[in-house]
């Protein structure tokens, strides 16, 4: 690949890039609208729901051509942040509800 070639394809992940991060956001964004409505544990978990998304993550990449352990990996990493990020949200509220008794 020449210099050339490189920097083009370079170009084309940092666009891709900047694509997938806007995704984040907003998908980030709508679990944090659903946060909000979760009042124990085992909502915040909802392993039901976890283990249906990962199939389906799993079923897209195979669709897309891509391979499914990178899909898999990255929501496995993305959902493990989500449900950290949820826990301390609903630990803060208990907490704060604490106080007011
Ligand atoms: C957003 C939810 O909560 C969490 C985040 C999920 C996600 O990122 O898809 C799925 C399950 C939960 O751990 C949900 O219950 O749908």
């Amino acid at each position: 690949m020449n210099q050339e070639n490189l920097t083009i394809q370079r170009e084309e992940i940092d666009r891709i890039d900047r694509k997938i991060v806007a995704l984040l956001a907003e998908r980030t964004q709508v679990v944090k609208n659903i946060m909000v409505l979760k009042t124990n544990e085992d909502s915040v978990r909802s392993i039901d729901r976890v283990q249906q998304v990962m199939d389906k993550v799993a079923k897209l990449a195979e669709e897309n051509g891509l391979e499914p352990q990178i899909a898999v990996s990255t929501y496995e990493t993305l959902i493990t942040v989500l449900t950290d990020m949820q826990l301390e949200y609903l630990h803060l509220r208990q907490q704060s509800d604490e106080s007011l008794v």
